[in-house]
């Protein structure tokens, strides 16, 4: 595919990413579209690719094969364009230990013209609480110090685009809410955000979306705004594909999520129950199931002790408590809304 195609609105791309050190496959077709001024986390175990994902992005690593865009420019033979649009903060932040906190602020937005640096000192002394040990040599701090030395950098840089390798990895409670804060702001500003991470709850209280990363796969991306609008989720089961209703009176505010087979569909239902149980009561159900879903029990979905096994996830279920099916639904949100014709013919 033509990355000409891609939605205008999608401000960084990748098509087929694939990522080989000698006989370690880190990527292994990863496609994302991340769209302006979305708030987007990357998650995954350790080595499941965020990192790789997020260095080829930036044009530090050259992918084995496929393509990475960022603002339509390609990663790996402009990335020196490409940087200029990205504030990135590294997973492993290095700084020069001579340097006293400030001085480390003032040299690296000379390195980026255009960052303010008395805004990164603002950052740093004010809300981030360094305070008095930005006059203090940074070979002096503790990790979180210099996490929060580089995210002051990483926040005042006015840039489109902000990269964040676990911006919250060493941070203290308090830390971290005024760093999620922060993310919030930027967006405010119109900044686009990457955020990768391994709190769960941090990464559903920001992210607009969320993609579900396993050994240099993509699995899965979820719209976490969608999902806090709250809906509960009705998997509904009939004797037979033809048996499955076409259509609902529009007051039951429900919607089509996703065929799981041809007899089985997953909907979204907001609103009351009493009428939603009064429709169901006419349909010739044969099995039913309601309920919710946090961002852990799908993250358990691939990661948990209970994970789909690779074959498995090729072949989703979103419901483990029922039998599993060999459906049409795969697992990268593309299948949602699939015409019933498709499935039933
Ligand atoms: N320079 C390298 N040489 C060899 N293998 C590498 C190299 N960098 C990464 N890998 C491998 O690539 C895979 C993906 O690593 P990556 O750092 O992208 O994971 P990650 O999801 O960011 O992990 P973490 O959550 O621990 O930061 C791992 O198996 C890792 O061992």
């Amino acid at each position: 595919m033509s990355l000409d195609s891609v939605e205008r609105d999608a401000v960084l791309v990748t098509r087929g990413l694939t990522k080989t050190y000698g006989s370690v496959r880190a990527l292994r077709g990863v496609s994302l579209e991340v769209k302006r001024g979305e708030i987007f986390g990357l998650l995954g175990p350790n080595g499941s690719g965020k990192t790789t994902t997020i260095r080829i992005l930036l044009g530090m690593l050259r992918a084995t094969a496929g393509e990475a865009r960022i603002a339509g420019l390609d990663s790996w033979t402009q990335s020196v364009e490409v940087r200029r649009l990205v504030s990135f903060l590294p997973g492993e932040i290095r700084l020069f230990g001579h340097f006293t906190g400030r001085r480390m602020l003032r040299f690296l937005s000379r390195l980026r013209d255009g960052v303010p640096y008395e805004a990164a000192v603002a950052l740093a002394e004010g809300p981030l609480g360094l305070g008095p040990a930005l006059d203090r040599k940074v070979r002096g701090y503790s990790t979180g110090m210099k996490q929060k030395l580089a995210l002051a950098q990483a926040f005042a840089d006015p840039v489109e685009i902000l990269i964040l390798d676990e911006p919250t990895s060493a941070l203290d409670p308090s830390a971290r809410a005024l760093v999620l804060d922060l993310v919030r702001q930027a967006r405010q500003r119109g900044q686009t955000i990457i955020f990768s991470g391994h709190v769960l709850s941090e990464v559903e209280k920001v992210c607009d979306r969320v993609a579900i990363m396993r050994t240099g796969r993509l699995l899965w991306v979820e719209d976490l705004a969608h999902r806090r609008r709250g809906y509960r989720l009705l998997l509904l089961r009939f004797a037979d594909p033809q048996s499955v209703p076409t259509s609902w009176p529009e007051h039951l505010e429900l919607q089509l999520r996703e065929w799981v087979d041809p007899r089985t569909v997953l909907m979204e239902h907001r609103g009351a129950p009493p009428p939603l149980l009064d429709w169901l009561a006419q349909t010739p159900l044969i099995d039913l199931a309601i309920g919710t879903d946090d961002l852990q029990s799908l993250y358990d979905r691939y990661h948990g002790p209970n994970a789909l096994s690779d074959d498995e996830v090729e072949d989703y279920n979103p419901w483990r408590s029922l039998p599993s099916h060999h459906g049409t639904a795969r697992p990268n949100g593309a299948n949602t809304n699939i015409p019933r014709e498709d499935l039933v013919a």
